[in-house]
């Protein structure tokens, strides 16, 4: 099998420094061939102006947002690398994707994940956030669209903090933490950030082992983890109670609206972004699986901003990793190597309005076996 082109999202809010990491990006030779994907919002494409290092592999996307109008259009600009690429016309060993201020990151992964051909073509290798150290507080505190962006990040870029003083700094990088305990925080000066930093965040593929789909599932900070979290389900509830329909999370699949406006203080936009993490020291049983990420999927689909798993399945030798976005979930890749001794599975989930409770009795039912019920004599 050919092995698949890494693939980041540069995402971040409106004038938060993502042109100018992607610059300091392509200027870099350390970087290797790099094809970039652009979208500008509006008539003018006035970002890939900006983009210094203007080349062949450089595919501008204008007719409107990413995630909303202009996911055919992406589709079709990645498989026109590709063609190029078989075709010989051009060559690259991985693909950037800046994305515009507005855009969220969850429908555009969704779309790189399902499309056919693209999904077995590329690889995610993470998603880049960058956050102003000047406006980015106050745009968390007015938008939701840059809250998730954060909160999905594999790794968020700290741009202009020569702006601010350390303590400011300090002080919104620790709200970055605390949005996405499992993200890698570093500071870029004018987007300059070592290569090593940006690249090489995604899940593993085939070949890839142990460490790697450790640190990409980051369990332990999940953890340590202590935002202070809505529980939308009564207390109490429990998996025993739910009985043979799987009601693993207590409550209606889709809240209203106003149920949750009601639960959750809509000031605070942080307080909407949930994450739970769970390690799992015995084997899981593949069905147990499937009925835990069907259920989790037809209550909360779209409010699954990631599903981040490394598991020890039964039956198997290797374990797999499982990457999810909103309700679509990547097909599992096995991994070729494991150390032998730590058979431990690792479940993370973020997501939106979702309740931490509920979540983590939810992945309590990975620790059971499927009933077997005797046939009739
Ligand atoms: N002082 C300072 N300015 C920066 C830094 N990074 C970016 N900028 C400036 O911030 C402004 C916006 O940067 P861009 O890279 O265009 O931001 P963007 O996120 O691509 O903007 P949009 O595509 O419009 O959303 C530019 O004037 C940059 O020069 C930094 O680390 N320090």
């Amino acid at each position: 099998m050919p092995k698949r082109i890494p693939l980041t999202l540069i995402t971040g809010y409106l004038a938060a420094g993502k042109t100018t990491l992607l610059n300091a990006l392509l200027r870099d030779a350390s970087a290797g061939r790099i094809a970039v994907v652009v979208n500008e919002f509006g008539d003018v494409g006035l970002d890939h102006d900006l983009i210094v290092e203007t080349t062949e592999e450089t595919v501008l996307l204008s007719s409107g947002c990413m995630c909303c109008t202009v996911r055919g259009d992406l589709v079709q600009a990645l498989e026109g690398l590709f063609e190029k690429r078989s075709a010989g016309k051009l060559d690259f060993d991985r693909i950037v994707i800046e994305t515009t201020g507005l855009a969220d990151p969850a429908p555009i992964l969704h779309t790189l994940i399902v499309t056919p051909g693209l999904g077995a073509a590329l690889r995610m290798d993470g998603v880049v956030t960058v956050c102003d150290a000047v406006n980015g507080p106050v745009t968390l505190d007015r938008g939701f669209e840059s809250v998730q962006q954060v909160a999905m990040a594999d790794v968020l870029v700290l741009s202009k903090t020569d702006l601010v003083t350390p303590t400011q700094a300090a002080k919104f990088r620790a709200r970055l933490a605390a949005l996405a305990p499992g993200a890698k925080i570093v500071t870029a000066s004018q987007g300059a950030v070592p290569i090593n930093e940006l690249f090489g965040h995604g899940a593993p593929d085939m070949g890839g082992a142990l460490p790697e789909a450790e640190a990409w599932v980051n369990t332990p900070a999940y953890a340590l983890s202590s935002l202070p979290l809505p529980v939308l389900t009564k207390p109490g509830a429990s998996l025993a109670g739910a009985g043979p329909t799987y009601g693993l999370f207590g409550m209606a699949p889709t809240p209203t609206p106003s149920l949750i406006s009601a639960i959750i203080p809509a000031a605070h936009h942080d307080d909407r972004i949930s994450s739970v993490s769970m390690v799992f020291d015995d084997p899981i049983h593949p069905i147990m699986l499937d009925i835990w990420l069907e259920t989790l999927i037809a209550a909360r689909g779209p409010d699954i901003l990631r599903v981040k798993a490394v598991i020890w399945a039964d039956g198997f030798d290797t374990p797999f990793v499982i990457h999810g976005v909103q309700h679509i979930i990547d097909p599992p890749i096995r991994l070729a190597r494991w150390n032998g001794t730590d058979r431990k599975s690792r479940v993370v989930i973020i997501g939106r309005d979702l309740p931490r409770e509920a979540l983590l009795e939810s992945l309590e039912v990975l620790k059971t076996r499927p009933m077997v019920h005797p046939l009739p004599a």
